[in-house]
């Protein structure tokens, strides 16, 4: 549904997207996450050509937008949807008034309106607010109307520029959760940029890192935890230092799938004669199922190999240090 080929960036000296390539399949929910500046906006901004890119092609829905004159370009515009940070709601207007201006926009009457948005707002989880003013909701209910507004003209694609970093834990889960409702029952690809690895971990199905303008890693999320090298498995298993002191071996064990329910250690004890303790282990719950990863310290002179070919050979991630 979209793809980004060899999209370049730059402001002044500063690369902001650097040759990116990334594809994005219809119905995905794909995070990209990244630093304070590492280009994450830029990058976003280019898909609905907000930020027209210095070289390569933009294609959404299997129209290169980088090729469009003005009017069409508005016109592929309205298949992609936005929201923001801070929400960027008129203050001055009414709910339905905000969620009803793209439509005064393209055209449609005010019944028709007025229908769409009671539609809209039954969507987002707000039929009674209508008729109220931004300022007399929580950032949460701003985010949900916003969120309306942007699929007001019924766009294929909603591009979402770190929808969630304005609201507190439990208001972000509840605009998570709508958003990931929404890709259900509307068949919507939506794009997401964060700083945060929860927003990835809890609705994305596939994920790219950026770093200094570049995509450093990209894969479904539950591929990626499960393997025990990647940027995103490393941030989301971030194990604490040990500091026990000595030079015991250990090994971090990831394991996803099937492998979730096995008595791994069990077999490891009695398999191998190990005797190994529990340092840190913590699983994370993706959209394609659970992925864990378990440290181990085991006492100095243990052998090892044998156990390590045995593990891979289950299909566990294995890393022994
Ligand atoms: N309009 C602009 N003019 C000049 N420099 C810009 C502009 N937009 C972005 N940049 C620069 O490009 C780089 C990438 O910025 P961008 O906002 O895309 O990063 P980001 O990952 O989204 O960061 P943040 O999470 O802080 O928003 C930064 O160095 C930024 O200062």
């Amino acid at each position: 549904m979209i793809t980004l080929t060899e999209v370049s960036k730059q402001f002044g000296d500063v690369v902001a997207v650097d040759n990116v390539d990334l594809s994005i399949d219809t119905g995905q929910i794909h995070g990209v996450l990244g630093r304070s500046g590492a280009g994450k906006s830029t990058l976003l901004r280019t898909v609905n050509l907000l930020e027209r890119p210095d070289s390569g092609r933009v294609s959404v829905g299997g129209t290169e937008l980088t090729t469009l004159d003005r009017d069409a370009l508005r016109r592929e515009r309205s298949r992609i949807g936005m929201v923001f940070q801070h929400f960027r709601l008129l203050s001055n207007r009414t709910v339905a008034a905000n969620i009803g201006l793209p439509l005064k926009l393209h055209g449609m009457d005010r019944t028709k309106r007025r229908i769409r948005v009671a539609e809209l707002l039954d969507l987002v989880g707000l039929p009674d607010k209508a008729q109220s003013y931004p300022a007399q909701l929580s950032g949460g209910q701003r985010q949900r109307v916003a969120i309306a507004r942007a699929l007001a003209p019924g766009p294929e694609v909603l591009l979402s520029d770190e929808a969630t970093s304005a609201l507190d834990p439990q208001t972000t889960t509840e605009i998570l959760d709508l958003l990931a409702g929404l890709r259900t029952e509307l068949g919507l690809t939506i794009l997401l940029i964060t700083h945060e690895l929860d927003v990835v971990t809890r609705i994305c199905d596939s994920a790219s890192i950026m770093a200094n303008g570049a995509i450093t890693e990209s894969g479904s999320v539950s591929s990626l935890l499960a393997s025990p090298d990647s940027q995103l498995g490393a941030q989301a298993f971030r194990l604490p230092e040990l500091s026990l002191g000595g030079t015991d071996p250990t090994l971090e064990i990831t394991f996803s799938g099937s492998a979730v329910g096995d008595p791994v250690l069990a077999q490891l004890v009695r398999k191998f004669g190990w005797e190994p303790s529990i340092t840190d282990a913590s699983v994370h719950t993706t959209t394609e199922g659970t992925v864990g990863r378990l440290r181990l310290r085991l006492p100095a002179g243990t052998a090892t190999d044998d156990a390590t070919a045995w593990l891979s050979a289950q299909g566990y991630g294995v890393r022994l240090s």
